[in-house]
């Protein structure tokens, strides 16, 4: 048989694997991504590749939730009262005194609440008093025991399992390592991705258009994502459609000091759909070429020395689509992300009929927004693979499963939030 022929048929004939098995047997080639120890503030964004324990309980001494007085609820049995004030106690002051029947202190916000009291009662509820020269605090109404005072460890015990490791370093986060006195914290490094744009079509983006030539744009919109996924985007050298030249850009791409290479364009059947002839013939093991879904059918993947190798579609949609659904959780797994690939998917309701008659299931970019108190799904515009300009609307995929008769509106579908998606 003629070896082109060959070549042809084996590009031809492909086995659809299902998303999900796709992403498992991603999933089941991930190397956590090295740890590296950094400044707690430039942590944001890294996932902690450590378990943190509250050192000591927060807070870790009885605290004022006012301004006001420390006093002693039993001194309030007979109203009015006066109490004799005994001390002051701004923020960050040890108290020296013990409240006793018939005392209190004057106490701020986040002060340290004295022995011996047992509620702060709050400056607008108290009067200034004086008697023989001495401070005095008049108190008109009772307070229960307890009142504005937040006990040692009401946040977190001392030794309480607060961050687990994997876990995405946020506001919330920042704020309770640097609570801890965590000055450095281990992270997982960020992940180095390659991404390659293939086509003898695509002009640079500081080009002028010309014949049937386009600008590149999977390659900017790819390191968006990627950078949604908490990883490092390395643009490389384009590879034009010429075979051998391209199959030894992308070797020396694979030996390169990066954690993943990511390819778009030429993975179809085309005469110079040169990433599918490159996973015809490499040195690597391809885990899949074809995935029974729309777009991005033609989505392949594979792993050359434990690095994971993947050509996306050229399509722009079917680009996206990929990223999102394949390399995305790929790249939280590096991280360190514990939890399964579509954590984040939930149902919504289709806003509008679906009408397209679909034999695999269809990831339709979409919007998701919220009515009375529902969560709503529609469509977002054009929705061809060829499409790019609704990608920049959509916050969702909705997943329309295989159907011969479209689906109605009303019906509960399945969404997978985009990476970048602020809903
Ligand atoms: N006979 C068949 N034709 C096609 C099939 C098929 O099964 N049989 N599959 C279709 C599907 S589905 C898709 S998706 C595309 C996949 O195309 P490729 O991955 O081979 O991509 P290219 O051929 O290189 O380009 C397709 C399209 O995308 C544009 N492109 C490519 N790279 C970029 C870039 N970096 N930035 C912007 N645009 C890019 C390219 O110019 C083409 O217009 O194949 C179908 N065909
Ligand atoms: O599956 Mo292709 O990615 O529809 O256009
Ligand atoms: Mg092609």
């Amino acid at each position: 048989m003629n070896i082109h022929k060959e070549k042809n048929d084996r590009k031809l004939h492909r086995k659809a694997v299902t998303l999900g098995d796709a992403q498992q047997a991603l999933l089941d080639r991930v190397h956590q991504a090295g740890t590296v120890k950094i400044a707690l503030a430039d942590a944001a964004g890294y996932r902690l590749a450590e378990d943190i324990r509250a050192r000591e309980a927060i807070p870790h001494f009885r605290r004022s939730g006012m301004d006001g007085y420390a006093i002693r609820t039993a001194d309030l049995q007979q109203l009015p009262v006066m109490l004799e004030v005994i001390e002051q106690l701004p923020c960050g002051t040890v108290p020296t005194k013990v409240i006793t029947p018939g005392t209190a202190a004057r106490i701020m916000t986040g002060g340290m609440v004295p022995d011996g009291a047992d509620a702060v009662i709050m400056l607008e509820m108290t009067e200034e008093a004086e008697q023989a020269g001495q401070p005095y605090v008049q108190l008109r109404k009772a307070v229960p025991v307890g009142a504005n005072i937040s006990p040692i460890g009401e946040e977190a015990r001392a030794q309480e399992l607060l961050l687990e490791a994997g876990e995405s370093i946020g506001p919330g986060q920042m704020a309770l390592l640097s609570a801890l006195g965590c000055a450095e914290v281990l992270v997982y490094r960020k992940p180095l991705v390659a991404i390659v744009s293939t086509g003898s079509e695509l002009l640079s983006i500081n080009d002028p258009l010309e014949g049937a030539k386009i600008r590149n744009s999977n390659i900017y919109m790819l390191a968006a994502q990627v950078r949604a996924c908490g990883a490092e985007p390395l643009f490389v050298e384009h590879i034009p459609d010429d075979y051998p030249n391209a199959e030894s850009m992308l070797y020396k791409l694979l030996k390169s000091d990066v954690d993943m290479v990511i390819a778009t364009g030429g993975v179809s059947v085309g005469d110079y759909d040169i990433i599918a002839d490159f996973f015809l013939q490499w040195e690597g093991e391809t885990l899949f070429n074809k995935i029974a879904m729309r777009p991005g059918s033609p989505t392949s993947a594979g792993v050359w020395n434990n690095k994971l190798f993947f050509g996306l579609s050229g399509n722009p949609a079917a680009c996206f689509i990929g990223c999102e659904l394949l390399v995305r959780p790929v790249l939280l797994a590096i991280q360190g992300e514990r939890k399964a690939a579509d954590v984040q998917a939930h149902d919504a309701f289709l806003a509008a009929d679906y009408n397209k008659v679909n034999a695999y299931p269809r990831y339709v970019r979409g919007i998701r927004y919220f009515h009375n108190g529902l969560v709503y799904v529609k469509q977002e515009g054009m929705d061809m693979s060829s499409a790019m300009v609704t990608l920049k609307d959509a916050n969702c995929l909705m997943v329309i499963p295989p159907t011969k008769t479209g689906i109605k509106a009303g019906t509960l579908v399945t969404v997978i939030p985009l990476a970048a998606s602020t809903l």
